[in-house]
C-alpha cells in the first residue's frame, strides 16, 4: 500500500503571525506546485498564527494543510487559556498535534490525557498526530519498543477503528529532538514497524497499512531521503529545519521524491 508522505513543519512557540505569513509565502514560493501531488505539506504553528496561515493558505489557493500544537479535552467552558476542537476545526485545522514529548515533560501529561485529547480532536472532524518516543535512559537500556509501543496503546486508548484510521502517529525519540542527534533509519523503521504491528492490534491490519507513522527528531533536508526509504517511515514532524523556508521547501521536495532544480 502506497501511503503519500506526510510533512509536518512544527514550529514550536516561534514566529509572532507576521513571520508566520511570510515563511509561508517563502516555502510556496521555493516548492513548485507539482511536488505537492506527492508529499501532504503542513505548517503547525503557534495558536496566534493560526488565522494568518489560513488567510494566506486559503486567499492564495496553496496547497498546504495546517493544524495547532495541542488542543484542550473540554468543549467549551471556563477553561481559561485553553483553545477546543472546535475552534480549529472553525479554522479550517486539518491536525492537532498531541502528546509531543515537550507537552508530557513540561506540562505532566498522561497518556490518558493524550488519548483524550485525541478524542477531542476527532470529534471535531481533526486528524491527530499522536506524539509517542522514548527517552534516552529506555534507549540505553534497551527497553525503546516496548516503552513505545505501551505508550502508543495508552495514548490510543478508547478510540474506534474509523478514529485510528484517521490518525498519524509520530515517532519521536525525545533524545534526537533538537540535539541534531537523528535515529538511524533502522532504528526509526525498527520503532515505526513495531507501532504499525501495535496499531494492526489495536484497529487491523488492513487500517495500520493505511495510517501514517512520522519520524521526528532533527529531521533535515540531509537525512529525510534515508528516513522515507524505509517501509514504516511515512513522513517527517519537523521541528528547527521547519523555521528555515528554504531548507524546508528542499525537505518536502525530497519527500516527494525529488530535489528542487
Ligand atoms: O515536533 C518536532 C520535533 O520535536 C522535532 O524537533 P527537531 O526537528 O527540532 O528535532
Amino acid at each position: 500500500m502506497a501511503r503519500t508522505p506526510l510533512i509536518a513543519g512544527n514550529w514550536k512557540m516561534n514566529l509572532n503571525h507576521l513571520e508566520a505569513i511570510a515563511l509561508v509565502q517563502k516555502v510556496a514560493f521555493s516548492l513548485p506546485e507539482k511536488y505537492l501531488e506527492k508529499v501532504d505539506v503542513a505548517f503547525i504553528p503557534p495558536f496566534t498564527d493560526i488565522r494568518g496561515v489560513q488567510i494566506v493558505i486559503e486567499g492564495d489557493k496553496l496547497g498546504f494543510a495546517y493544524g495547532a500544537q495541542d488542543v484542550s479535552v473540554h468543549e467549551s467552558g471556563a477553561y481559561t487559556g485553553e483553545i477546543s476542537a472546535s475552534m480549529l476545526a472553525k479554522l479550517g485545522c486539518t491536525y492537532v498535534v498531541v502528546g509531543h514529548s515537550e507537552r508530557r515533560d513540561y506540562h505532566a501529561e498522561t497518556d490518558e490525557l493524550v488519548a483524550a485529547k485525541a478524542a477531542a480532536g476527532h470529534r471535531h472532524g481533526l486528524t491527530p498526530i499522536v506524539c509517542v518516543g522514548e527517552k534516552l535512559e529506555v534507549r540505553e537500556a534497551g527497553d525503546h519498543v516496548d516503552f513505545v509501543v505501551n505508550q502508543l496503546k495508552g495514548s490510543l486508548a478508547g478510540l474506534t477503528t474509523a478514529q485510528l484510521a484517521s490518525t498519524v502517529i509520530a515517532y519521536e525519540p525525545v533524545w534526537a529532538i533538537g540535539t541534531g542527534k537523528t535515529a538511524s533509519a533502522a532504528d526509526a523503521q525498527e520503532v515505526c514497524a513495531a507501532i504499525r504491528s501495535a496499531l494492526a492490534e489495536l484497529a487491523d491490519a488492513e487500517t495500520a497499512e493505511t495510517m501514517r507513522v512520522l519520524y521526528g527528531g532533527s529531521v533535515n533536508a540531509s537525512n529525510v531521503g534515508e528516513l522515507l526509504e524505509q517501509t514504516d517511515v511515512d513522513g517527517g514532524l519537523v521541528g528547527g529545519a521547519s523555521l528555515k523556508p528554504d531548507e524546508f521547501a528542499q525537505l518536502c521536495a525530497i519527500a516527494a521524491g525529488g530535489p528542487l532544480p
